[in-house]
C-alpha cells in the first residue's frame, strides 16, 4: 500500500524550495496584501502571528472553491488574514473580524482603510462572548479560528449550537467550513514526546503549562470535530495544520 506519510521532501533546503515552486504557482495576491505580509514581518516582532502569504493563498482558493461570500474570522491581529479574505469574497462579500485586543484592531481597521477595502468589519473583546453574540441576518460560509488556543473547542461548540438546521436564524450555512488554523501545532498536536524538538521545556519550564495546555485544546478541538456526526472533515497537514470542517446539516 503507498505511504501516506507527507515528509516528502528529503531536506529542509528542498522543502523550502518546493514551497517557494508552489507558491509562485499558485494564484496571485494583490500587490497591496503582499507589501502588507512585507511590511508585518519587517517592523513587527510577533508578526509570526500572522499566515504566511502561501497560507493566504491557500485559504483564498478555498474560498473561491465554495463560492464564499460571507467569512466570519476569530483573531485578527494586524488584519492580514482579514485582508485576505476581504479579497477571496470581493467587494460584494462581507469579512466579519473578532479581535481581543483593540490595539491590534485599530492597527487592522488603519490597514483596511489604506487599501480601501471596506467590506471588513471588527468587533472588539474576548471572541468566547463576542462569537455567540453574533446574529447575522444571513449565515456566514466560513469561520476561520486562529485566536486563543485554549478557546478552541468553545469556538466549535459555539458555531455547532448557534447553526442548528431547525433553526430560522444560524451562524453558518450549510456546507460551510469551519477551519481551525495551528491544529497540529509544530506536530505537537500528534506527537509531543521526547521525540518532538519542539516540545515545549518540562517543568519547570516557564512557558509549559500554556504551552501544553494549548496542545491538549487543540486536540479537543480536533476531537471533537473527529467525532460530530454534523461535521466532515480533512485535517490537512500543511503550514502548521488546517482543520478543514464542513457542515453537512
Ligand atoms: C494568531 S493571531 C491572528 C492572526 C491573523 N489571523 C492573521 O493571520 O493575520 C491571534 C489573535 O487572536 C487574538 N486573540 C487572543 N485571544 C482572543 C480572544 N479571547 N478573543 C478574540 N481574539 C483573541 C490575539 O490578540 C491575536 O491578535
Amino acid at each position: 500500500m503507498k505511504e501516506g506519510k507527507s515528509s516528502l521532501y528529503p531536506n529542509d533546503a528542498i522543502s523550502e524550495a518546493v514551497t517557494n515552486y508552489s507558491e509562485a504557482h499558485s494564484l496571485d495576491l494583490p500587490k497591496p496584501l503582499l507589501d502588507y505580509h512585507e511590511h508585518i514581518f519587517n517592523n513587527v516582532p510577533n508578526s509570526h502571528l500572522t499566515i504566511s502569504t502561501f497560507q493566504a493563498q491557500g485559504l483564498i482558493f478555498l474560498a473561491r472553491l465554495i463560492g464564499a461570500k460571507r467569512v466570519l474570522e476569530v483573531g485578527v491581529f494586524l488584519g492580514f488574514s482579514s485582508l485576505a479574505w476581504s479579497h477571496a469574497v470581493g467587494d460584494s462579500g462581507t469579512v466579519t473580524g473578532l479581535e481581543f485586543s483593540a490595539d491590534y484592531a485599530s492597527q487592522a481597521e488603519a490597514a483596511f482603510a489604506a487599501q480601501g477595502r471596506r467590506n471588513i468589519t471588527l468587533h472588539v473583546g474576548d471572541g468566547l462572548e463576542t462569537l455567540p453574540a453574533l446574529n447575522p441576518d444571513e449565515p456566514y460560509d466560513i469561520v476561520f479560528i486562529d485566536a486563543q488556543k485554549s478557546g478552541y473547542p468553545a469556538y466549535l461548540r459555539a458555531v455547532l449550537d448557534s447553526s442548528r438546521p431547525d433553526s430560522p436564524r444560524r451562524l453558518l450555512r450549510k456546507g460551510g467550513l469551519i477551519i481551525g488554523d495551528n491544529a497540529l501545532r509544530r506536530g505537537l498536536v500528534a506527537d509531543d514526546s521526547e521525540a518532538n524538538p519542539h516540545r515545549p521545556s518540562a517543568p519547570p519550564g516557564e512557558d509549559y503549562p500554556n504551552k501544553h495546555n494549548d496542545v491538549m485544546k487543540v486536540r479537543e478541538f480536533n476531537d471533537l470535530v473527529k467525532s460530530s456526526d454534523r461535521l466532515e472533515a480533512f485535517l490537512m497537514p500543511l503550514w502548521d495544520g488546517l482543520n478543514l470542517a464542513r457542515l453537512v446539516d
